[in-house]
């Protein structure tokens, strides 16, 4: 990414998430030149506990924390961070949970008057008992998560970017008694995540401490942002020189609480990243400015083929939705009884067949429901027009762009251009690849590259913080919106505001990145109106703080309150102007 001035840096520090790999060539040359990171880092940790503490109305030096500290360096930070903190007066108790300890982390914690507890019986590591039986090291696995439990606040320094697949061993079973099992142990539970209210403050007791992240949370795929084994989730956490996909993605971006970011001077120039968050200037992009000889058809016209005789509101919230977005008009393909409802309710419609600059089908329509012989006039409309778009079809590269959604996912073509735009919701996203919601609940970056892979669809998976994936594996996550965004009919809202969207790129054959930024911002400001609609500061994907620097607080004050899909609409214009603004 290019950052030529500071306020590109910092928008591209905020928003730009980075592959493991990457963030270690990043390092490399600022350690070869000496630059102390892992005293930066452990600072950073040493603060942000202290204010965790603040928080929670302890003094430093009233504390009693419990650090969990791996071989790695990762263990290394959180040491001299724990040493920090037992200089201030903290009461330090350090678990091991691999065979050895960084050297000066550890010498930095003893000589600090910090407690080492060990709980590999093949551990070296100085002045430390080992070769204990295994139920004695049981037993000391169960004090150490005692204590932790009993601790003001647990530091979390098991494992950061070197982790490799799910945790193993003493971590896994640290963070199958401390955090969340693994997958396969949560029951038919379809989250991976605890159940906790999306509330600003630790209201209730879910039986988690109080938990400060190093770098990343110890179990939570790094890369990919998935949660498949055991995990403890944080309350905060403090990631080290640029955002990894786990800080963005869900689901282990809910797993990481809120974020600091330490800048480490990293040169971003030129490095791809991983993943990239919607903001409002990507997203006023999309959004095309009316010129002074516009008329109706410049602006942009979406034809919807949604709702049906069973589900006819999802033509009213689709239509209404794609004709607040800044298009020049609607028209509208559908049964007699949701034709008569989209007319009462948006009598700006036009009904039947006519030119369009993007589609929208499929909301509201029933799927095939096991029975490929179900009859119905909308899934026979549709199935037509997709026809179009299968790359078998000469003319499939010039078609406009189409918003495949709901019961309209099972007609696509095999293999389809990337202007043809997937939404589906986790559910469906499941049939659609033969696999469990949990499953893809637990890994939905793996799955969602997966259908785009195999259909050549932009897949917009939806979520609490949506992630799209477009052609040649470009992703976005865009979460503006709150957790009241979960209600009857939002789908039918976002595939409108999609649609008319796509509209307003105008070009048959467009440029597939283009797509995915155009798709993402929809996302983006379905989210931003709901937000605007529920008077909510909580959100799906919040920017970090970075650290040292004063700003906006991330917490958030202002819950809001419930709302329906139609609030949404109503909000759609604000949400525009917002971005635009
Ligand atoms: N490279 C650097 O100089 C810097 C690195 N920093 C820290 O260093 C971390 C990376 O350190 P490392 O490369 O040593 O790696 P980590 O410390 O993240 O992880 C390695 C440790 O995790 C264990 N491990 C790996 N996979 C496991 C699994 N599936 N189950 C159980 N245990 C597993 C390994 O046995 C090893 O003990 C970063 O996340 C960050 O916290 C910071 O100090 C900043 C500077």
């Amino acid at each position: 990414m290019d950052t030529t001035n500071d306020a590109e840096r910092r928008g591209t520090l905020l928003h730009a998430a980075y592959a493991a790999a990457d963030v270690r060539e990043m390092e490399r040359p600022l350690l070869d030149d000496g630059v102390p990171l892992m005293r930066m880092a452990a600072n950073a940790v040493a603060h942000t506990a202290a204010a965790m503490l603040d928080d929670e109305d302890v003094d430093v030096e009233d504390a009693v924390v419990t650090l969990f500290a791996g071989a790695g360096d990762n263990g290394g930070d959180g040491l001299f961070a724990a040493a920090m903190l037992a200089e201030e007066g903290a009461q330090v108790n350090a678990v091991a949970v691999g065979r050895s300890l960084h050297d000066e982390g550890f010498a930095a914690l003893v000589r600090a008057g910090g407690k080492i507890l060990v709980l590999d019986p093949s551990a070296e590591i100085p002045g430390c008992a080992s070769g204990f039986t295994p139920g004695e090291a049981g037993e000391r696995l169960h004090a150490a998560v005692d204590v932790a439990r009993r601790s003001h606040l647990v530091i979390d320094a098991m494992t950061g970017i070197g982790l490799t697949g799910a945790l193993r061993g003493i971590p896994a079973a640290v963070a199958a008694s401390l955090g969340v099992p693994a997958a396969d142990g949560r029951g038919d539970l379809v989250s991976p995540l605890p159940d906790r209210p999306a509330l600003p403050d630790r209201e209730g007791d879910d039986g988690l401490p109080l938990v400060l992240a190093v770098d990343t949370p110890s179990g939570v795929g790094v890369d990919d942002g998935s949660l498949t084994g055991a995990y403890i989730p944080a309350d905060a956490t403090v990631m080290f020189g640029a955002m990894k996909p786990c800080a963005m993605l869900p689901p282990a971006t809910f797993a990481c609480g809120r974020l600091t970011l330490v800048d480490f001077g990293f040169d971003l120039d030129g490095v791809e990243p991983a993943a990239e968050a919607v903001d409002r200037d990507l997203a006023a992009g999309a959004i095309r400015l009316p010129r002074v000889d516009d008329a109706k058809y410049s602006r942009g016209v979406v034809g919807l083929v949604t709702g049906s005789a069973r589900y006819p509101g999802a033509a009213v919230l689709t239509t209404r939705a794609a004709a607040r977005t800044n298009v020049g008009m609607v028209r509208y393909l559908g049964p007699e009884r949701a034709q008569d409802m989209v007319l009462a309710a948006l009598p700006e419609a036009v009904l039947g067949k006519g030119h369009v600059q993007s589609w929208v089908v499929g909301s509201g329509v029933p799927d095939n429901d096991g029975d490929p012989e179900l009859r119905d006039i909308q899934r026979e409309t549709i199935a037509a027009l997709l026809a179009h778009y299968s790359t078998d079809d000469e003319g499939s590269a010039a078609m406009p762009p189409v918003v495949v959604d709901a019961g309209a996912l099972d007609l696509l073509p095999d293999h389809v251009p990337s202007q043809v735009v997937l939404t589906p919701h986790a559910g469906e996203l499941a049939r659609m690849l033969g696999v469990s919601t949990a499953e893809v609940a637990c890994e939905p970056l793996r799955f969602a590259r997966e259908a785009q892979t195999a259909t050549g669809a932009t897949v917009l998976l939806k979520g609490p913080a949506t992630i799209v994936v477009g052609d040649g594996g470009h992703t976005f996550v865009a979460g503006a919106g709150p957790a009241w965004l979960g209600t009857a009919g939002a789908g039918d809202v976002l595939a409108g505001l999609t649609g008319a969207l796509l509209a307003q790129t105008g070009t048959a054959d467009p440029d597939p990145e283009l797509v995915a930024e155009t798709v993402a911002s929809a996302a983006y400001l379905h989210g931003s109106a709901a937000a605007i609609a529920s008077e909510s500061e909580q959100r799906g994907w919040q920017e970090p703080e970075l650290f040292g620097m004063r700003g906006r607080s991330r917490r958030f004050h202002t819950l809001g309150h419930p709302i329906v899909a139609s609030d949404v609409i109503g909000a759609i214009p604000d949400a525009l102007a917002d971005a635009l603004s």
